[in-house]
């Protein structure tokens, strides 16, 4: 969708991108990131011509964004910055309504398409007529968000767009962007510096270098796996394992069966059971669904485990990430992680013997 080929950025003596080639695949969110300088706003900025390469081409659909005439590429890009970017002057409506009124929209297809970006981005509707002031940070970036898609665009640049609010609201921002972007897969060039941020946010990572070198250009999962060199090894920080633990999901890894039994089973033969399974833990599965978790060793007498005093299963659902597992096997007592469906149905046990293995 976008190919950046051998594109060189001279300012003067700097070089702010040197001989780049990279391509962003259709539906893709990929992520600049790298320390200040290194060049991520100028590229950014080579693809809807803002700048212009000094050396290289940028193809997009296949043909040089350079054969086009400006107006007509930047009608199929939409651009984002952080929240200065709103017209202060304008109703929130209006800042969503800009490009379709250069476009000679009529009013009313104006006002469907506002009232549906809205919805789309979060924005209760009776917003529309407060002005950039008078909105939170958040809001803010949300408009910035809806004016950008507004003439549904199949590109988005995105400039350190939440760059401006606080963690908690960025947080939130990233996580409907994600929901956002499920829905509507635009081809998206996103600028941060925050690499826990592109970890979340980016299909692909490019990982830039001062003096516009492109370092390593992958996927998270394999960035964070098989880090090209150590500069890229340090720019991802401490903690690749979790990270990598973050990106994925319990219901990525097939768990092991466990140990288990039912209520009604009688403590002698869940002592067997377990011993099969080389564990002295029993998860009590009653209806597909774990009830409990009890230990056999702390058993006294005979009877059935309904009767025992079991503890609450340490249960992750398939949804939770690998590393929400990690944190529930170190933090019980059983060491393990019951694993459940999304309808809480028993699938099986994971272990921190079993993360480990899948890391490696
Ligand atoms: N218009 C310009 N004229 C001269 N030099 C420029 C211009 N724009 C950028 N540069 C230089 O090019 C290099 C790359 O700048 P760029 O803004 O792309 O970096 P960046 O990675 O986005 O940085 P930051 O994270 O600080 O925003 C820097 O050395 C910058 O000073």
């Amino acid at each position: 969708m976008i190919t950046f080929d051998s594109v060189s950025k001279q300012y003067g003596s700097t070089v702010a991108v040197r001989d780049l080639s990279m391509d962003v695949a259709e539906g893709e969110v990929a992520v600049l990131v790298g320390p200040s300088g290194c060049g991520k706003t100028t590229t950014l900025r080579l693809v809807n011509r803002m700048v212009e390469p000094t050396a290289g081409r940028i193809l997009i659909d296949g043909s040089d964004a350079m054969s086009q005439p400006t107006h007509e590429l930047r009608r199929g890009i939409g651009y984002v910055i952080q929240q200065t970017g709103l017209f202060q002057h304008r109703t929130v409506a209006g800042n969503i309504a800009t490009v379709p009124q250069l476009l000679g929209w009529d009013k009313d297809r104006i006002a469907a398409r506002v009232d549906e970006l809205m919805d789309l981005v979060g924005l209760e509707r009776e917003m529309a007529q407060r002005y950039p002031h008078q909105l939170s940070g958040g809001q803010r970036q949300r408009v910035g968000v809806a004016r950008a898609l507004a003439a549904d665009p199949a590109i988005m640049l995105m400039d350190e767009p939440f760059g401006a609010v606080d963690p908690i609201v960025r947080e939130r921002l990233q996580d409907e962007f994600r929901r956002l972007q499920a829905e509507v897969r635009k081809t998206i060039v996103f600028v941060t510096h925050d690499i826990d941020e592109a970890i979340k946010m980016g299909d692909r990572i490019a990982i830039f270098n001062v003096g516009g070198v492109l370092e390593q250009y992958d996927t998270p999962e394999r960035l964070l796996a098989e880090p090209a060199n150590s500069f890229v090894a340090d720019f991802l920080g401490e903690e690749r394992g979790l990270k990598r633990l973050a990106l994925r999901t319990v219901g990525d890894l097939p768990p092991e069966p466990g140990a288990t039994a039912s209520p009604g089973t009688g403590v002698d033969e869940a002592r067997h059971v377990a011993a099969t399974a080389g564990t002295d833990w029993v998860v009590i599965v009653d209806d597909e669904r774990p009830h409990g978790i009890v230990r056999l060793s702390e058993l006294n007498g005979a009877g059935t485990l309904g009767a025992a005093p079991t503890g609450r299963a340490p249960t992750v659902s398939a949804a939770d990430s690998l590393r929400r597992a990690l944190e529930t096997i170190m933090t019980n007592e059983a060491g393990l992680a019951v694993c459940t469906d999304g309808d809480g149905r028993y699938r099986g046990v994971l272990t921190a013997e079993r993360l480990r293995r899948e890391l490696r």
